[in-house]
């Protein structure tokens, strides 16, 4: 079987998926996108095509639950392989509102599934998580360690993951790749792409560029009496740019590994909240202020790639460290103090 030419990018428009469709289109695929900016906003693609320098490809305003649209957009476009990023991904807020998660994640899946199969598509690589593995304890975590998700988001991600392995259990022609993707972070080193969520920010590394610009006043440090070397969470960040050179790879790899095949991608290094605060504040030349707040729901202490299955697998693994993704998250944010939609417009008053 040849790899895949034209992919559907779900949840294009948002950190993960803008940045896919970045090193897809630089890599000669056609994209179909289809994102309903419940999290994100159109003007990444603008971006995507600058930086890519040609057309980013269809792009269609759709919740992917929303089946008889996402089957129009099939039925449009010939579609070799479906990227699926859409989803609902924060930890603390999937503990207040399960339901929406449950709905938006495995209901989005499983619509996508059933629109993929009625259309003969069966090559799916799908954006899981590390949170999966839950409170697993200290060291690098295998793809063999017990999933024991402690939230909703978490949850719903490992419901999905059951659900792709009984399906290809089931049904051979179906080639599944989840990726349990650890922390990814930082921009595109142009500056232009980066990681622009609407309201708060939920991730670590969006709320210390915004306070390192001057947007937000301190970082919340979301408990310092976890058991790690300093109190504070530590997880495994790896470059955006090395998260969808990953994705890219993958692709390649659906046609010659029928069935699930479940990898993590992580840089395989911790670091602390507060490693990433002295790293952001090396990077922008300044402190980053911050003050130890209570805890956050559903948050675990550690979580860190033993990210080897995949560098035996493709012979792939990351080349960007901590440093790298401080500076390149930081060349965004200096470049576009209030992200996408209105950088140009509002000065940056408090610096
Ligand atoms: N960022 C991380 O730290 C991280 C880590 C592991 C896994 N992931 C997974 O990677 C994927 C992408 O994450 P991200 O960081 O780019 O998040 P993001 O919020 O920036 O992007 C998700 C995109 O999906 C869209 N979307 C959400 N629900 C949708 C729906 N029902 N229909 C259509 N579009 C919808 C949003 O508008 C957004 O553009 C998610 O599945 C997430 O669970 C992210
Ligand atoms: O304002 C903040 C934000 C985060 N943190 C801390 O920083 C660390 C990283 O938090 P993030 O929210 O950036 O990342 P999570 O590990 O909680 O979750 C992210 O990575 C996971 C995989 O590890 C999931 O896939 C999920 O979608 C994605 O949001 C945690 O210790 C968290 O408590 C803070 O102290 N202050």
């Amino acid at each position: 079987m040849s790899p895949p030419s034209t992919i559907l990018v779900t949840g294009g428009a948002g950190f993960i998926g803008s940045h896919a469709c970045v090193e897809l289109l630089d890599h000669g695929y056609e994209l179909i996108v289809v994102d309903d900016y419940s999290s994100s906003t159109p003007q990444a693609f603008a971006r995507v095509e600058r930086i890519a320098g040609r057309f980013a490809g269809a792009v269609y305003e759709l919740d992917v639950r929303d089946r008889p649209a996402l089957s129009a957009v099939f039925d449009r476009h010939p579609v070799d392989a479906v990227l699926h990023f859409a989803a609902y991904k924060a930890a603390g807020p999937s503990t207040r509102r399960p339901v929406e998660y449950y709905d938006t994640n495995v209901g989005g899946t499983t619509a996508l599934l059933r629109t993929m199969h009625e259309h003969g598509v069966h090559q799916l690589v799908f954006s899981s998580t590390a949170a999966l593995y839950g409170d697993a304890g200290h060291g690098p975590l295998d793809e063999a360690t017990p999933a024991r998700p402690v939230n909703p988001y978490a949850a719903s991600k490992w419901i999905c993951e059951h659900i792709l392995a009984d399906v290809c259990r089931r049904c051979p022609e179906y080639t599944v790749l989840c990726l349990r993707c650890f922390n990814p972070a930082g921009a595109h080193p142009s500056g232009l792409l980066g990681e622009d969520p609407r309201g708060t920010p939920g991730n670590l590394l969006p709320y210390v560029a915004q306070v390192a610009v001057g947007r937000r006043e301190r970082l919340p440090v979301f408990g310092a009496d976890y058991p790690t070397r300093d109190g504070t969470g530590i997880r495994d960040y790896l470059h955006i740019m090395d998260t969808v050179e990953a994705h890219r790879i993958a692709l390649d790899h659906l046609a010659d590994e029928p069935g699930l095949h479940v990898y993590n991608l992580g840089a395989g290094r911790g670091s602390s909240v507060l490693d990433v605060v002295a790293a952001f504040s090396a990077a922008c030349g300044r402190p980053v202020p911050y003050e130890v707040v209570p805890r956050r729901p559903g948050d675990v202490p550690e979580l860190v790639a033993d990210a080897s299955a995949v560098a035996r697998a493709w012979g792939w693994r990351p080349t960007r460290d901590l440093t790298d993704i401080c500076r390149d998250a930081w060349h965004f944010q200096r470049l576009n103090p209030h992200g996408y939609t209105d950088s140009a417009r509002r000065p940056n008053t408090k610096r």
